[in-house]
Parts: structure tokens; sequence; C-alpha cells
């Protein structure tokens, strides 16, 4: 597998995220269980031309290839904690380079602070972190309500997985937010009315090259 390498622009001593053969653009989407994240990014990748990884979904579909990480992958998960960062670092970092495309989302990663550094030893880093902002409640009603078979949606995992998210998760955003990094979207709104806020983000600071032409 070809490793990520940085590479330094000499005349602007800028770094670059160069992943194989290719510089990509990449934007952390984060938020609590249930807060939207899968939801938003559907839409974004449909309006903006991104390739959605999603963390959790990588990890479920590792279980299912029966690979030999699977039992342990499916025990955390079911327990709401967290797997350890290189098993989610090397599924996002082969999906990204098997992709055809350049720009991506990685939707509920890093989870922690070991996650974080992950990312950062294999020297690529976040364009800007989407950050969705919603509470215990209403996240408790959506999961339970989601109806998608996962094994996590149950009302004893899903009180592990918001101990979690403020333990391990939100120290990561208040870190991206001590850089400048985050943009927060309240995601208590209505699906349309949170894509409104998601879609002023995306025209705001995505590079020109990365937005799709409008279809409306
Ligand atoms: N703004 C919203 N208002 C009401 N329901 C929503 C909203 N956004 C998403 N939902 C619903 O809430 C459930 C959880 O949404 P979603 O799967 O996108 O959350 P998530 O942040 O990806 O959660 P997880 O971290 O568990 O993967 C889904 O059933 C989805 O349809
Ligand atoms: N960086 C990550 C992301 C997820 N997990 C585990 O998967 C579960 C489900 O994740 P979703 O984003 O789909 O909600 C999560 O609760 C973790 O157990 C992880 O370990 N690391
Ligand atoms: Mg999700």
């Amino acid at each position: 597998m070809m490793d990520a390498s940085v590479a330094v622009t000499e005349q602007e001593n800028v770094t670059e995220n160069i992943l194989g053969d290719k510089k990509v653009a990449v934007v952390f989407v984060l938020g609590g269980p249930g807060s939207g994240k899968g939801t938003q990014c559907s839409n974004i990748v449909e309006h903006f031309g991104f390739t959605h990884l999603s963390a959790g979904e990588l990890l479920r579909t590792e279980i299912k290839s029966g690979s030999e990480n699977g039992a342990m992958i499916d025990n955390i998960i079911k327990e709401g904690r967290i797997v350890p960062s290189e098993i989610t670092i090397k599924l996002l970092q082969e999906a990204m380079i098997k992709s055809e495309n350049d720009k991506f989302l990685i939707d509920g990663f890093p989870r922690n602070e070991e996650n974080r550094a992950a990312f950062e030893n294999i020297n690529l880093s976040p364009d800007f972190v989407l950050f969705f902002d919603c509470s215990e409640e209403e996240m408790g009603r959506r999961l339970l309500g989601r109806n998608q078979g996962r094994a996590d949606d149950n009302i004893e995992t899903i009180r592990k997985r918001f101990g979690v998210f403020v333990e391990s998760s939100l120290p990561v955003v208040e870190y991206y937010d001590s850089k400048g990094m985050i943009k927060k979207i309240n995601a208590a709104k209505p699906i349309t009315e949170v894509f409104e806020d998601v879609k002023t983000v995306f025209q705001t600071y995505c590079p020109k090259a990365t937005q799709m032409p409008s279809r409306e």
C-alpha cells in the first residue's frame, strides 16, 4: 500500500495533503451519536461531489467481511467504545487511495485524541471540521427511531456512546476549535434547514474546484 507523504511547496512553504499520487481535500464531520452526520453527508455528496467515508460504516463492513479483527470490533461497537486507531486509520487510508475522487468527507473520525494523532501521523490534515451540535435528548430520540438494525441502537449502548462522546470526542472538537477550524451547525433543526446551513459553509469554505454545478 502506498504511504501518505507530505509535499512542501518550496516557494510558499505550504504543507499539502498528498496521499499516494494525489492531492486530497478532507473535511471531518463530527457530532454526537444521532446528530445527523450520515444524513447530511449524503446531501453534501450530492451537491458538492465529495466521497463520504463513515468510519463506523467501514468498521461495520470489516466485521461483515470476516476479518480477523471482526469479533473484536463487533464487541467494541456493542459496548460503544472506540476501536484502536491503527485499524480505523488503515480502513480510511485504503478507502481514500482506492477512490478516484480527491475530496473526502470523513464522518465520525477522529473520535478521540488517539484517532486525531493517527491521522496527523499519516501527514494529512482536514481543511475544516463540521460539527453538528444537538442535545442528548434529541439525539437519543433519533437513534431509538432509526430502525436500521444497528447493534448499538439500544438504550444501554446509546448511554455509553453519549458518555464516550463527552469524555473523548468533545475534547477533539475543542482542539480544532482552538485552531479556528470548527464550523458549528445547529443540528437540532429539521433536516432541510440543517442542510441550508451546511450549504452555506461549503459554498463559503470549499475551493471553487470542489463545487458541483447547481442542478436547481
Ligand atoms: N435534523 C434531523 N431531524 C430529525 N431527524 C433526523 C435529523 N437528521 C437525521 N435524522 C434522523 O436521525 C437518525 C440518525 O441520523 P444519522 O444516522 O444521520 O446520525 P449520525 O450522526 O450519523 O449517527 P451515528 O453517529 O449513530 O452514525 C436517522 O434516522 C435520521 O433519519
Ligand atoms: N472513529 C471511530 C468511529 C466509530 N467507531 C465505532 O463505531 C461505532 C459506530 O460509529 P458511527 O459513527 O457509525 O456512529 C462507534 O460507536 C464506535 O464504537 C470507532 O471506534 N471509531
Ligand atoms: Mg452515522
